[in-house]
């Protein structure tokens, strides 16, 4: 049974059509990661799979029931990140814990949760005066109350440091290995690659992938590209670079000094000739695997393999 069903699921506020007949399935077990630039459908997803928006049409199941008849359960079984959520400046970092292990009905130890999170030494202290790292890592191991069955995770990363996403991904993993499905949203790549088993992309309200990271890698343009230094940068050749058969993307990387990206599946020579015979001289080439950007980017801005 999927953790998650999402049928043919549209959500519009007014005009605006944040979600468009959207269909994905999370497996029981899974590490699901959710990406999308600013405005794809992200939260307006999550809210939905917790009930706190209602579909315009389509189905959501979330743990086998009904998202919108069973919220009540759904919620109670499922641990939430949300996104931007403020702590209470008056309670601290323990009254957030006991507050959320009372809501839950379960008995949790306030000050182990907040050991998980590293904020042990802070569990008296008000929220208030948490920094923005600490007041998500808070809300982390408010999430993490009841060992839920489900954890749904908006942006986990924001306001953490490097060893801040670290300590995140290897509680995601923790819980993973205890059981638990985790659907994990962002719109940074790496943080989605080191703990996703399969990654969705979230474009304009629809999901134009499924795969992998490495299968989204395969997908774009054979997973390679290829970088070309030359002594100007010209648009009729970059406009040439782009239409030649085995080309999926070709832009401007950087104009200190001249370097053009290419994504390309097939003849590299090609492109280096295209250019040559646009007058342009090609200083220095190499290939490399397409990096997370490439593929976030090839899915995301419409130019794709
Ligand atoms: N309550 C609302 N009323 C009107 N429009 C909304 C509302 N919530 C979201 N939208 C619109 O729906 C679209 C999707 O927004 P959503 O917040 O779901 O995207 P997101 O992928 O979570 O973005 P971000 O990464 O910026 O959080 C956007 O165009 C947004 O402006």
């Amino acid at each position: 049974m999927p953790a998650i069903t999402v049928d043919n699921l549209t959500k519009s506020y007014g005009q605006t059509l944040a979600l468009d007949d959207l269909s994905f399935d999370v497996e029981e077990g899974e590490v699901f990661g959710f990406l999308g630039p600013n405005g794809a459908g992200k939260s307006t997803t999550i809210n939905v799979l917790l009930d706190f928006v209602r579909p315009t049409a389509g189905q959501v199941q979330v743990l086998g029931l009904d998202a919108q008849a069973h919220s009540r359960e759904i919620r109670s079984r499922t641990g939430v990140l949300p996104e931007g959520y403020q702590a209470y400046n008056r309670l601290t970092g323990r009254q957030h814990l006991e507050f959320a292990i009372e809501s839950k009905g379960v008995d949790d130890d306030p000050e182990a949760l907040l050991e998980r999170v590293d904020l042990a030494d802070a569990i008296d202290k008000k929220a208030g005066g948490y920094s923005k790292g600490m007041s998500q890592r808070l809300m982390l191991a408010m999430a993490l109350v009841g060992e839920p069955d489900l954890l749904i995770l908006d942006e986990p990363s924001t306001g953490l440091d490097p060893n801040g996403a670290r300590e995140m991904r290897e509680i995601v993993r923790e819980e993973n290995e205890r059981g638990a499905t985790v659907f994990f949203s962002s719109h940074i790549m790496e943080q989605v690659e080191a703990v996703c088993d399969r990654v969705g992309i979230l474009r304009e309200g629809e999901m134009v992938a499924v795969d992998s990271v490495e299968g989204l890698r395969d997908s774009v343009s054979g997973g390679e590209a290829l970088r070309v230094t030359v002594d100007r940068i010209d648009d009729d050749a970059l406009h040439a670079v782009r239409s030649l058969p085995d080309v999926s993307d070709a832009a401007v990387e950087s104009e200190n000094p001249p370097t053009i990206a290419v994504q390309v599946d097939g003849s590299k020579t090609a492109v280096l000739s295209t250019l040559e015979d646009h007058g342009i001289e090609v200083e220095d080439f190499s290939t490399t695997e397409a990096s997370l950007d490439d593929v976030f980017q090839s899915y995301t801005t419409g130019v794709q393999a």
